[in-house]
């Protein structure tokens, strides 16, 4: 399922905070989304997923205009949001966690990911589904969060800033499961990101943004023969 943003401007009130944006991105692949901290890379999110309005332009999955659509039929339309921290509910369980999203996301057409598809894609979690999910270690929460995003029918991933607070070789094992798990269910994602050495080793395309306009669209190759510094 294609995502085609077209021109979006929003913001907060009478305030637009980022104006004309414009992306694609095709299924399985990766868009890391990049820029200093204020530029409205969370706003980008918000509003593509509805937590916000946009005041102008087009959100398009598969063809299915998704920008007046509350937030309920976008994430039924398969946008996935793993929000800044830890999504899961530390208190429950890593099975209980896996039910209760499960329960919400029954996902489409009898191709839905299952709670058991997850912890066969993740050992990890398989291995401690009888954990509480509070006190797991940063990064198995972190898989814990990207497990519950997939469940149903993903087909789009807001990825904020999922490292975050995670040690340097979880980050890559993080990254290396985003990217495992795009490619083998056609997935796309979306990745802010304030690592940007490690999350260019797994993106296709990136877009950054600058006080609220793209300044720079190109593909991880472009990007690498680009002084992208200048941007930030
Ligand atoms: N709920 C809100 N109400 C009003 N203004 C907001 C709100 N959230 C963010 N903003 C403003 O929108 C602008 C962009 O913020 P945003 O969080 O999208 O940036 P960001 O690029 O994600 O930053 P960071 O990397 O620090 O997370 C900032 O000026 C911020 O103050």
């Amino acid at each position: 399922m294609t995502l085609v943003v077209d021109r979006v401007t929003s913001g907060y009130g009478d305030r637009s905070v980022v104006a004309e944006i414009s992306f694609t991105i095709e299924p399985g692949r990766i868009m890391a989304l990049f820029g200093h901290n204020g530029a409205g890379k969370s706003t980008i999110l918000k509003s593509l997923l509805g937590l916000i309005p946009v005041s102008s332009g087009t959100i398009t999955l598969d063809g299915h205009n998704l920008e007046r659509l509350p937030v309920t039929e976008r994430v039924e339309h398969g946008l996935r949001l793993l929000p800044e921290g830890r999504g899961v509910f530390p208190e429950l369980t890593v099975e209980e966690n896996l039910a209760v999203v499960s329960a919400a996301n029954p996902g489409r057409d009898g191709g839905a990911i299952t709670a058991s598809q997850v912890l066969e894609l993740f050992p990890a979690l398989a291995e401690r589904r009888q954990a509480l999910a509070g006190n797991m270690s940063g990064g198995q929460q972190q898989m814990l969060a990207l497990g519950l995003a997939i469940i149903g029918s993903p087909r789009c991933l807001l990825l904020e800033e999922p490292s975050v607070g995670l040690q340097p070789d979880l980050v890559e094992h993080l990254f290396a499961q985003i990217s495992r798990i795009c490619r083998e269910l056609g997935v796309s994602a979306i990745l802010i990101e304030h690592k940007i050495a490690s999350a260019m080793k797994i993106v296709d395309d990136v877009l950054i943004i600058n006080t609220g306009e793209v300044v720079f669209y190109g593909s991880n190759e472009e990007t690498r023969r680009t002084d992208i510094w200048k941007f930030f």
